[in-house]
């Protein structure tokens, strides 16, 4: 099991455990509105780290942003599987291919 797929599975065993001990439980406690307000602020900061901060900031925004994505997706049942499934799915194709696959 690699690393994400790892946090995966912590962030679902952490999702009802206490919002006083939880990072986890107090996201979900407060909604999925800001847990995706939450990921937007936390692909902002990446952005500006990019743009003007050091490769380390960026390292660590892009951290904070991965482990965010995947409270989202564990919010809304969706596995990390299932986004890598798509990924792969894409993997045969050009990029003009696979837009014209989404409108299909
Ligand atoms: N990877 C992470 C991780 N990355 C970032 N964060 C937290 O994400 C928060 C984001 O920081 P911010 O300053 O933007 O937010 P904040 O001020 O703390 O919170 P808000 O009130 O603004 O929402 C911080 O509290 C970080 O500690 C994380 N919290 C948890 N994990 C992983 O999730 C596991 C379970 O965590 P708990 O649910 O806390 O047990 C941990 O063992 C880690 O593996």
């Amino acid at each position: 099991m690699n690393t994400l797929e790892r946090l995966e599975q912590t962030i679902a065993a952490r999702r009802a455990a206490s919002p006083e001990t939880s990072y986890v439980a107090k996201l979900n406690a407060k909604g999925l509105p800001k847990i995706a307000q939450k990921l937007g602020e936390e692909a902002t900061e990446a952005v500006i780290a990019a743009v003007s901060g050091s490769n380390e900031e960026l390292v660590g925004e892009s951290a904070d942003l991965l482990f965010h994505l995947l409270v989202l997706l564990d919010a809304k049942g969706v596995s990390l599987d299932h986004v890598l499934g798509e990924l792969e799915r894409r993997e045969g194709l050009s990029g003009l291919e696979e837009k014209a696959s989404r409108k299909e």
